[in-house]
């Protein structure tokens, strides 16, 4: 064990194991966690680090794991969802696997769109893995839904739909799997009787049964990208393929051809809206290793000097804390923000199963807002903790580019984030509404008191100094004043309209406003969900760590962000130019206990598979054994020397 590294954990302030199991749920949640790692130790899934392996031969293993994943589920008798996906995450470490999309969309979309019929037939074939799925939705010119073009024409005399890809543009392109997978869900407008009925969903075949060969449809693998390359992401080019009227989901067309409207046109979005829950959760996972990463080999790694004394530790220069320690506290935000974003997720999609779809609206706009809130920060804070470790965060051996490259579609995936975030509709709704004298209820409550506050951006000077900077409740209560800039979104486009400009135009001239708007709403629920769930910690040391990291998070966002909170006269100057002193103070408290709080998150190196945030922090030694595993190395002088340079 590197000396440094025992003596950050001999300094903790708190007790690391109890931190753990806040953060899985409890203490049962870590032991079954822990238990489900240990098939880290099985032989079986020992593989050569993908970076060292070519494109097809990192598909390949990625195939040859997602099967044996399957078998040892099995195995074991694992089927909680939850214990599948826990399970996943830490034999897949920091790649995504082939079949991901199966278990991610298109099992969801069965579960949540068959009826009692399709899912007797479909559930046995898809949970078998007999039928392997995927999710194809987006087309190589349309994302939009409403602009999507493929086709799904009913024939009353066959009782079949005519799926189609009628021009280039309406080819599927993106939808994981298009090597792997022998079914989709594929999303098109429905024309029954010569009439549009705008996107549904449908179950396709896409390859033979036993000998996988395509059917008559056009599907491949669409060539190496950014990352995501153990993925096969894939094209589908449909010509007049017909499939039985039965592959609707959720089966809205009668044999006659007559078209029966769902409860809401929107539930066909479900697996999005899923994804995008999720997607909160594995922001807070990612940043979380990034911190653990960086932090741990901060501690490590020794550089210059401060006084002439020996070289000091790089996580004592105050830069390297700024750089890292508002991102521990971002790692600790939004870990709390998924568990609420599940807890929301599944409570809503309950009321809705049950007919009750009046929270659809919210959830739907939280989700989405959520989404591109915690993947945008997390995907600057990965950059920032690899830019954090000198050079060798730039070597692979660090697992930050992986991680980078891995996570950095999901700005993009599941709704591109500018697109979600504009998906604000929902918060000028809300606005309106309250304004009207509507009392709101849920998390859009704060906009009740709107009118009494009248958070305008009028000079500061004429305002109350509301905000005690030390005081957590009173930094929520500006980050939910800041969060009115929802109402300069509206006049913007109140005044559009009053230029005589269309509803849509006055939208889009005020999108800038509107996505502000929705940035600061995310904000302040981060803000408030962190602090709320202090309240729920007894452990006076632990409870005194997470405010000064929810303290740090709450006021580092502010000097971020003064601007607005000083155009709205939410703080004084005098109290902003306090807010720089106030972090350095808080950076000093939170050094002492950076590596136990990256501790707690207790990722087993396995799963970080970085060599520079192992947990005994012998950095250099392992950096070079991994080096010397390098194809490059495996013969002492390479063939292009013979062929090119003698
Ligand atoms: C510790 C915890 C760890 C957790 C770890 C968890 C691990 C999980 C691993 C997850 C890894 C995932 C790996 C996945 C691999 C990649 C997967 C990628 C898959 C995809 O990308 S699939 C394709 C996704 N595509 C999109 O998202 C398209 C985005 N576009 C849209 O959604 C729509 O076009 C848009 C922008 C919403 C507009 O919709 P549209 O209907 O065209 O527009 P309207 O203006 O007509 O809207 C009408 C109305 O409907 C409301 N609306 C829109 N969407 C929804 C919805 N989904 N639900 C409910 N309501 C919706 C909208 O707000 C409008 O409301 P009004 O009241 O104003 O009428
Ligand atoms: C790794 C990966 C995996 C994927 N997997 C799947 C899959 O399994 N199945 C599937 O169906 N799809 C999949 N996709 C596709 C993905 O869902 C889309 O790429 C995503 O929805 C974004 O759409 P787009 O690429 O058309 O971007 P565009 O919508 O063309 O965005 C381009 C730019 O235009 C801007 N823009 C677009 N519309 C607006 C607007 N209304 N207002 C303001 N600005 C706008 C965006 O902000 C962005 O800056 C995957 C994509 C990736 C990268």
């Amino acid at each position: 064990m590197n000396p440094d590294i025992v003596k950050e954990r001999q300094n903790a302030s708190f007790d690391v194991q109890k931190l753990t199991y806040i953060l899985d749920g409890g203490p049962e949640k870590t032991k079954r966690r822990r238990e489900i790692s240990l098939v880290l130790n099985d032989p079986d899934f020992d593989e050569e680090d993908p970076n060292f392996l070519s494109r097809s031969e990192r598909y390949e293993q990625a195939v040859r794991k997602s099967a044996q994943m399957i078998l040892k589920l099995r195995e074991y008798g694992i089927s909680d969802p939850a214990e599948i996906n826990c399970y996943k995450s830490v034999v897949r470490g920091n790649f995504h696997e082939s079949l991901g999309l199966h278990y991610v969309m298109f099992l969801p979309t069965l579960y949540s769109q068959c009826d009692q019929e399709q899912s007797k037939k479909w559930l046995p074939l898809a949970t078998s893995f007999e039928v392997l799925g995927t999710y194809a939705q987006t087309e190589l010119g349309h994302t939009h839904l409403r602009g999507l073009e493929t086709t799904a024409t009913f024939d009353p005399t066959t009782q079949e739909f005519v799926l189609n890809s009628p021009t280039v543009t309406s080819i599927k392109w993106w939808p994981g799997a298009g090597k792997t997978s022998n079914h989709a869900v594929v999303l098109a407008q429905l024309y029954t009787r010569g009439k549009c009925h705008g996107l549904h969903a449908f179950i396709v075949q896409l390859r033979h049964m036993d000998t996988h060969e395509p059917l008559p449809i056009l599907v491949g693998d669409i060539g190496p990208k950014f990352g995501f390359s153990e993925v096969d992401n894939g094209f589908l080019k449909l010509d007049h393929v017909r499939i039985p009227r039965e592959n609707m989901l959720m089966k809205h067309v009668e044999p006659d051809g007559r078209y029966v409207k769902p409860a809401s046109a929107k539930l066909t979005y479900g697996t999005m809206v899923f994804i995008r829950s999720l997607l909160v959760g594995l922001s807070a996972l990612v940043m979380a290793k990034s911190c653990t990463i960086a932090i741990r080999y901060s501690a490590v790694r020794h550089q210059s000097e401060i006084r002439s004394e020996p070289e000091p530790q790089i996580l004592d220069y105050q830069t390297q804390q700024y750089k890292l320690f508002p991102l521990l506290a971002t790692a600790y935000a939004f870990s709390f923000v998924g568990q609420y974003m599940t807890e929301t997720y599944y409570r809503i999609s309950g009321d809705i199963n049950q007919g009750d779809l009046s929270e659809l609206p919210e959830l739907h706009a939280v989700s989405a807002g959520l989404k591109a809130f915690t993947t945008w920060t997390t995907n600057t804070g990965i950059e920032v903790c690899r830019m954090s470790c000198g050079g060798h965060g730039y070597s692979r051996s660090s697992a930050l580019p992986d991680l980078y490259a891995e996570f950095t579609p999901t700005c993009t995936y599941e709704g591109e984030n500018t697109v979600m975030m504009l998906q604000t509709a929902y918060l000028v709704k809300s606005y309106r509404q309250a304004k009207a004298g509507e009392q709101l209820r849920g998390i859009m409550s704060y906009l009740n008191d709107m009118e009494q506050r009248h958070v305008r951006a009028h000079p500061a000077s004429a305002r109350p100094a509301l905000v005690d900077i030390n005081d957590l409740s009173d930094l929520v209560e500006s980050y939910k004043l800041r969060a009115a800039l929802v109402e300069s979104a509206a006049k913007s486009i109140q005044q559009e309209l009053q230029k005589r400009r269309s509803h849509e135009d006055a939208w889009n001239n005020s999108a800038i406003d509107l996505v502000k708007a929705s940035d600061a709403h995310c904000h302040y629920m981060v803000v408030k969900l962190f602090t709320d769930k202090l309240s729920e910690i007894g452990d006076p040391d632990i409870n005194l760590v997470l405010t000064t990291l929810a303290q740090l998070y709450a006021l580092h966002g502010i000097a971020l962000n003064s601007g607005d909170f000083l155009q709205a006269g939410l703080l004084t100057v005098p109290q902003m130019q306090q807010i720089p002193v106030r972090i350095k103070e808080l950076l000093c408290l939170i050094r002492p206990n950076a590596v136990a709080l990256v501790d707690a998150f207790d990722f087993p190196d396995k799963v970080l598979s970085s060599v520079l945030g192992r947990y005994d922090g012998n950095v250099y030694e392992n950096l070079f054994e991994w080096a010397r595993r390098s194809p490059l190395n495996a013969t002492e002088v390479h063939e292009s020397f013979h062929k090119y340079l003698k």
